[in-house]
């Protein structure tokens, strides 16, 4: 694959990486074709647009970078930690301390409230529930809040609320404990224009306030200008 890196602003030396990867190359079971990867080098606190078309392997990418699952050779350092080294259990426990994940169809528990999804990370790890800096039920409230999704949705089940609803709790479900990365596959693909700004402006600034990482895939170049990196995946053939 053909790959190319763009910074926009270059990693400053004096913050330490949130992400760093070298020579990534993943397979999928049962398939021949290898997809590599550009290097990433993102410190903490900024935030990297990952950009490509259909095919390319964003999804693929932040499927290693969440852990979910492992390259065929090269390494991956999340936060200090080798993520290439560890098994899929060490691998889980590390995503549900340390990362706020996004889903492109958002995974969200259809038989649970918004409020009940949104407070599931905390109930996940000991470590989410103790960074948040409020009792976690305040917490999702106060996030749900700045996400728009009123008092009279938070008992609602998930799948009552409309599509943008269910992309905002999302949201307010990866950020809450104040994960150090956010990892976001598509997120806004659903949003008309003025949505899409609206909900992505949001998710930086929740994401800037708790000094959280991001790496957001779309295949909309308009998003771009909102971020500090950007790495394009071209074309496979
Ligand atoms: N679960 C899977 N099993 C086997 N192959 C897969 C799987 N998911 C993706 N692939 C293959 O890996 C390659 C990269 O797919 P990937 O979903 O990462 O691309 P993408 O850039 O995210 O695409 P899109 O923008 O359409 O979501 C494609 O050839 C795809 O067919």
């Amino acid at each position: 694959m053909n790959t190319e890196q763009e910074a926009l602003k270059m990693p400053r030396l004096d913050q330490p990486l949130a992400i760093q990867t070298c020579n990534l190359a993943f397979r999928w079971p049962g398939q021949t074709a290898v997809l590599h990867f550009p290097d990433i080098a993102l410190p903490q606190g900024q935030h990297l647009f990952l950009h490509g078309p259909s095919g390319s392997g964003k999804s693929s990418l932040l499927g290693l970078l969440a852990g979910m699952q492992r390259p065929i050779s090269g390494s991956i350092k999340l936060l200090g930690c080798h993520l290439d080294t560890l098994s899929a259990s060490a691998r889980d426990r590390f995503r549900a301390d340390h990362a706020g994940v996004i889903f492109q169809q958002f995974n969200l528990v259809p038989y649970l409230s918004a409020m009940a999804n949104t407070l599931l990370p905390c109930r996940l790890s000991r470590l989410r529930k103790e960074r948040s800096t409020t009792a976690p039920e305040q917490a999702a409230e106060t996030l749900l809040t700045h996400l728009g999704i009123t008092r009279d949705h938070w008992y609602r089940y998930v799948g009552q609320l409309s599509i943008g609803q269910q992309q905002r709790v999302a949201a307010a479900r990866a950020l809450i404990g104040a994960p150090e990365l956010i990892l976001a596959d598509e997120p806004t693909s659903a949003l008309d224009t003025d949505n899409r700004d609206r909900f992505l402006d949001l998710l930086l600034d929740l994401a800037r306030e708790r000094n959280s990482s991001v790496v957001f895939v779309s295949h909309d170049q308009a998003l771009a200008r909102h971020f500090d990196q950007r790495l394009n995946l071209e074309a496979r053939p």
